[in-house]
């Protein structure tokens, strides 16, 4: 148990910096997060490419859950291993269980090396939930019930509702469930940003408060859930020069998003 429930912690903050932080984010809104998400962000790509070569909605949201579940300990950057994904599974569509299909596919993964077996088990644990989801189950969670998926996704793993990898599996099954059901709908407030390192040193240039609670807050001011604020940050944070190109070619605001990278 941790002492901050009993305590009220102080956290420092650059008071300036947060305030132009939150007059760009107000600025982007969320119709920005949309255009990165969608013509910006390499990963959405990798999954639009893996949904027309499967040509099977159910079986491509839970591989994209899946994958999500094990992003972690990466040994290249995430946009390389969405895409050695996507080929991977676009030439060997599983004929067996996804736990099966990883462990074929993590020890030869070229992005994916790490933990491989601890990655497998995971698998293997969330396996009976995922197996007991039908597509219209996957379209209620999308159309309404995001948050439910978050909770029983944490429930199945044993793990805090708040883990990266499981904002990270929503954040990603919103990808394609946009792609699979032809509709965008926006991410809960209530979801937090997955905390994962880009993540966790960008908000070190404003506080030393926790990740989860300071993008929280911001989320409420700007009226931009945390998910969509992960969106804007995340890709530009990697500074892929294709990714650069791409937000100038799609986005109208892209030198706000770019001011964003100089705080
Ligand atoms: N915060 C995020 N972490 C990620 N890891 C990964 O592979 N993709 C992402 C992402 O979109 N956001």
């Amino acid at each position: 148990m941790t002492l901050d429930k009993f305590i009220k912690v102080r956290y420092r903050a650059d008071e300036e910096k947060v305030g132009v932080l939150r007059e760009i984010l107000s600025e982007l809104g969320i119709d920005c997060a949309r255009t990165i998400e969608e013509r910006v962000d390499l990963q959405f790509d990798a999954l639009k490419n893996l949904h027309a070569n499967l040509g099977d909605d159910e079986l491509f949201i839970k591989l994209v859950m899946g994958n999500s579940l094990v992003s972690y300990q990466l040994t290249a950057r995430g946009e390389a291993w969405w895409w050695e994904f996507s080929k991977y599974f676009s030439e060997n569509p599983p004929e067996e269980s996804i736990s099966e299909a990883y462990s074929r596919f993590l020890p030869n993964s070229r992005t994916n090396r790490r933990l491989v077996a601890g990655k497998v088990k995971r698998l293997e644990r969330v396996e009976p939930f995922l197996d007991s989801l039908s597509l219209g189950d996957l379209r209620d969670y999308y159309f309404n019930g995001m948050e439910r998926l978050r909770d029983e996704l944490a429930k199945a793993l044993g793990s805090k509702k708040s883990a990266k990898t499981i904002v990270f599996a929503v954040k990603m099954f919103g990808y394609a469930g946009r792609i699979a059901f032809g509709e965008f709908v926006p991410y809960p407030m209530a979801i937090e940003i997955p905390d994962d390192v880009r993540i966790n040193a960008y908000t070190k240039r404003f506080t030393n408060e926790p990740p989860v609670s300071f993008w929280g807050r911001i989320a409420e001011e700007t009226g931009i859930p945390p998910l969509h604020i992960d969106s804007i940050l995340w890709p530009v944070l990697g500074g892929n020069d294709e990714v650069l190109r791409r937000l100038r070619e799609h986005c109208t605001k892209w030198e706000d998003v770019l001011r964003l990278t100089a705080l």
